[in-house]
């Protein structure tokens, strides 16, 4: 059955469709990956430019300023501990510039104000540091000078011991006791250097005071000559330990200087400690930053690295997707075109997909069945005689021509009855052209009733000529047959009033036989046969001969 031809709006759209969807989703696949990535890469261009000009500078300044900050606890340390002025000096040159390179780098950093100002303090309390390890030094200074006053003041009283001053026993007893009490005093003014400690310096001012009393009251109690010896070096001692300036009162001011100094320092070094807890923090913070910044680039990567194989791979797919389509359909109308080509009637497997080029699959066959179809009306009525309508000369050509070349039927006898009709000239001058036609009609269908039709053919070989082939008859067999025609046409009793042998038409017959085995052509067949129609019209018409016969009689 043929199959409709399929609704031409709705099937061209169904192939446009399927393309237009396609390259939609392949176009709306790749702007959004596309978009995406591109995103991603502004994104991850974005944290690194701010991790090149931002984050990494700032996490450089915070760990520079930690740095400048512990450098200046290094140089203070140095200056607390300088002995000298000299050494003071050269330590606080170092510390100034320290703390100049540490406030540089402060501006640099983003400190509150606060650190800022923790700076300036330390800056200004510096200034007081300077001069109180100044004084400091100075006073111990005076302290080393006194104490060496001390020993001079030592060998005075050894000299003035070793005096002949005073002769009684008393006086010599008298001047040791001076002399012990006197070398007591110089032993614990050597000990004021040692004292740190305020209580401990009172004491031993209480002590030196009460050996300072005891001394002078031995003094008085000397001769007089002796007396006026050693009183200058009580008064000596006197002034040097306990004076106005004296050894007890330099080494009260140096406790107290010392005091405030370590006072000072403490409070300069935990201000700097302060600060360079903030420094620290900041660069761990901006370390942190850092930290933070590289994860998101990291994270970042991975996910443009993912998107990437992503789009990657829907790329691979949507490229075979499409390779798919086009091989289906470059395929089908390679079938197609093969069909074409071969022009053949059988049905190639078409995967059907309403479209158009199931489309073109149904127009085409439509096409051929139409072409396939007069084709073979053409191939009937080339091979069919248009007045007779049985087989015409081409086909008995053909046929003859098969049934003596094929190697099967080349096994048996085949026989050809050729058959003219007599007087036919007469005949339609007789009853008319027309006439001739209706009779040669009618010869034609008694021979078709008479000649049965398995494989046998039956053909208007040319004008008023007939013939028939007899495949797998013997010349007895052929025989027959021809004398079954001869009595066909007799009995269908056509009347011909001009004829010489009858008053209704007969035919004269050749017959030809090609025996089993024998090679033979159609030339060289139907000229026998045509021999023996020959002699048939020789011997009087309305009579079958056969070649063999011809032959036989003539030998
Ligand atoms: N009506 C008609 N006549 C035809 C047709 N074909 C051939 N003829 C006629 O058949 C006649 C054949 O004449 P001839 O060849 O002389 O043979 P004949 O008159 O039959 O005489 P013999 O064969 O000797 O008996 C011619 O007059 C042709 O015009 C046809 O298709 N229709």
């Amino acid at each position: 059955m043929k199959k409709p031809l399929p609704n031409m709006r709705y099937k061209q759209l169904s192939m446009i469709k399927k393309l237009a969807i396609l390259l939609l989703v392949v176009i709306a696949l790749f702007v959004s990956v596309g978009t995406l990535l591109q995103t991603k890469l502004e994104q991850t261009q974005s944290i690194l430019n701010d991790l090149t000009s931002n984050t990494l500078p700032a996490m450089i300044n915070a760990n520079q300023s930690a740095i400048k900050s512990n450098e200046l606890l290094s140089a203070l340390e140095s200056l607390m501990s300088s002995n000298t002025p000299v050494e003071r000096r050269i330590a606080d040159v170092e510390v100034q510039k320290k703390l100049k390179e540490t406030q540089e780098q402060a501006n640099k950093v983003s400190y509150s104000q606060n650190e800022l100002r923790l700076l300036n303090t330390i800056q200004e309390e510096m200034i007081d540091l300077n001069f109180f390890i100044d004084t400091k030094l100075d006073l111990a200074d005076q302290i080393t000078k006194k104490q060496n006053e001390l020993s001079r003041l030592k060998s005075n009283a050894d000299y003035a011991f070793q005096v002949n001053i005073g002769h009684t026993d008393l006086d010599k007893k008298q001047k040791t006791a001076w002399k012990i009490a006197y070398l007591e005093v110089i032993t614990l003014a050597y000990t004021i250097e040692d004292t740190h400690r305020l209580n401990d310096l009172q004491e031993l001012q209480r002590l030196i005071e009460q050996q300072l009393s005891n001394i002078e009251l031995i003094t008085e109690k000397l001769p007089p000559s002796l007396n006026k010896r050693l009183a200058p070096l009580n008064a000596a001692i006197r002034d040097l330990l306990s004076g106005e300036k004296g050894l007890l009162s330099s080494q009260e001011r140096y406790i107290r200087i010392s005091g405030r100094t370590r006072g000072r320092e403490n409070f300069i070094q935990n201000l700097i400690s302060d600060y360079n807890k903030v420094a620290n923090q900041f660069s761990l913070n901006e370390n942190q930053k850092l930290k933070t910044k590289m994860m998101a680039l990291t994270n970042g990567m991975y996910t443009q690295e993912t998107w990437f194989v992503f789009g990657f791979v829907l790329l691979a797919a949507m490229i075979s997707l499409i390779l798919a389509l086009y091989s289906q359909v470059i395929n089908r109308l390679s079938n197609l075109t093969k069909r074409i080509h071969n022009m053949t009637a059988a049905p190639i497997l078409n995967q059907s997909s309403n479209d158009e080029i199931d489309e073109l699959f149904q127009a085409f066959d439509q096409f051929s069945d139409t072409i396939n179809k007069q084709n073979s009306l053409l191939e009937t009525q080339s091979l069919t005689d248009s007045l007779t309508n049985i087989a015409n000369r081409r086909a008995f050509d053909r046929r003859l021509a098969y049934e003596l070349s094929n190697d099967r039927t080349i096994q048996a006898d085949l026989s050809v009855v050729l058959i003219d009709v007599d007087f036919f000239k007469q005949y339609n001058d007789t009853y008319g052209h027309a006439s001739g036609d209706d009779a040669l009609q009618k010869i034609a269908m008694m021979l078709s009733h008479t000649v049965p039709n398995n494989n046998n053919l039956i053909a208007r070989y040319g004008g008023e000529e007939f013939v028939v082939i007899l495949p797998n008859k013997t010349m007895e067999e052929a025989n027959t047959e021809a004398n079954n025609i001869m009595n066909a046409i007799k009995l269908a009793n056509i009347k011909h009033s001009q004829s010489s042998v009858s008053d209704r038409i007969t035919i004269s017959i050749g017959i030809a036989t090609r025996t089993k085995g024998a090679i033979t052509d159609t030339d060289t067949l139907m000229k026998k046969a045509d021999i023996a129609l020959y002699h048939s019209k020789a011997q009087g018409r309305n009579q079958a001969s056969h070649i063999n016969d011809i032959e036989t009689d003539h030998s």
